[in-house]
């Protein structure tokens, strides 16, 4: 369905020096400055999958996110939708795609939501059939037919959002791009959001690839996940497979009767709080109850648990947090 392929984007900057005198210089001789957002990024999405594209502030996702759906002419390499060229064969590919940019709307703030949707039935062209058995459809996920009548300046960031959902799918397109969806959205508007993705991707198999720096959405949408870091691809695969790949530990937690916690050679002590002990262990080299038996040789337990490395760990870990 998509194919990303060696994709690189450079920007390049124009920099001059401070003064009166640094931008006589720039005048006669300007500096540019390149910035290599994205480098050589390739990998493939099928049909019908929910991909979150994540990474730390100034990855690179929004630039790719923003190639792949044509709005940004790579430096180098290529996407294809279905086999064709997104920069190349721009206005077909482009009734395949839906774009929602969560910090910005692509509604007509002057017209009403129900005149913003009628507008973009005339761009692409859909029948009135087609297009009220969508807005219906759409509707009884996202219940936005109350919303039609109300001019789109005057609405709250979560009835904007669901109207730029419903936007982004009035011509069902078949891969769906959101760009960090649920910023600044309430508990209930993102709870609508998911059901909104979850929905589309269930009952029309849209292909939806996400960006997003939260916790909440990776976790209950994204069966896939890609990680990016300065423009570069660290991860691609399913969360367990990650979680594994970046974090092969686990912590056992030890309480003990007393404020002394022994050593052991096959795993780490990395923190104690009064009889309370963290010790980290390789998942492949050795099990939490051979350490225990070990542990409890030495001193008298009185209560032990296991902390599995998670997803915000895991976030942690790639963000450098
Ligand atoms: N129009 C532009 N001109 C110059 N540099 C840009 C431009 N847009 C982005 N960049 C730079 O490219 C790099 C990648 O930016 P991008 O917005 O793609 O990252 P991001 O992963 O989406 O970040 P965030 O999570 O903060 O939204 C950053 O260093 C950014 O400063």
């Amino acid at each position: 369905m998509i194919d990303v392929e060696n994709l690189c984007k450079d920007y390049v900057l124009k920099s001059k020096e401070p003064g009166l005198k640094g931008a006589m210089k720039g005048l006669v001789k300007p500096n540019h400055k390149i910035i290599h957002a994205v480098k050589d990024l390739s990998f493939h999405i099928d049909t019908g999958e929910i991909v979150g594209f994540i990474g730390p502030n100034g990855a690179g996702k929004s630039t790719t996110i923003k190639m792949m759906s044509g709005i940004l002419t790579p430096t180098q390499g290529q996407v294809l939708i279905d086999g064709r060229n997104i920069s190349k064969h721009r206005k077909e590919v482009v009734k395949d795609i839906g774009v929602v940019f969560g910090q910005r709307s692509q509604l007509n703030w002057d017209l009403r939501l129900g005149e913003s949707f009628e507008l973009l039935k005339h761009i692409y062209q859909i029948n009135q059939k087609e297009y009220d058995k969508t807005l219906d459809e759409l509707d009884q996920i996202l219940g936005i037919k109350e919303l039609l009548d109300k001019p789109v300046r005057q609405m709250s960031l979560g009835q904007r959002v669901k109207g730029d959902l419903v936007a982004s799918m009035i011509h069902s397109p078949k891969v769906l791009f959101l760009d960090e969806p649920t910023i600044g959205l309430d508990v209930s508007a993102k709870y609508a959001l998911r059901k909104f993705i979850k929905e589309i991707n269930k009952v029309r198999h849209t292909t939806v690839i996400l960006t997003t720096h939260d916790l909440g959405d990776i976790q209950e949408l994204c069966e896939r996940l890609i990680v990016i870091n300065s423009g570069v691809l660290m991860e691609d695969g399913n969360l367990s497979e990650i979680v594994d790949r970046i974090a092969p530990y686990k912590t056992l937690v030890v309480e003990y009767y007393d404020e002394v916690a022994p050593e052991h050679t096959r795993c780490k002590l990395i923190a104690q709080d009064g009889n309370v002990a963290k010790y980290r262990f390789m998942k492949n080299d050795v099990t939490a109850a051979e350490i225990i038996a070990d542990l409890s040789k030495e001193k008298k337990i009185k209560d032990v648990s296991i902390e599995e490395t998670g997803i915000d760990d895991i976030i942690k870990i790639v963000y450098g947090a």
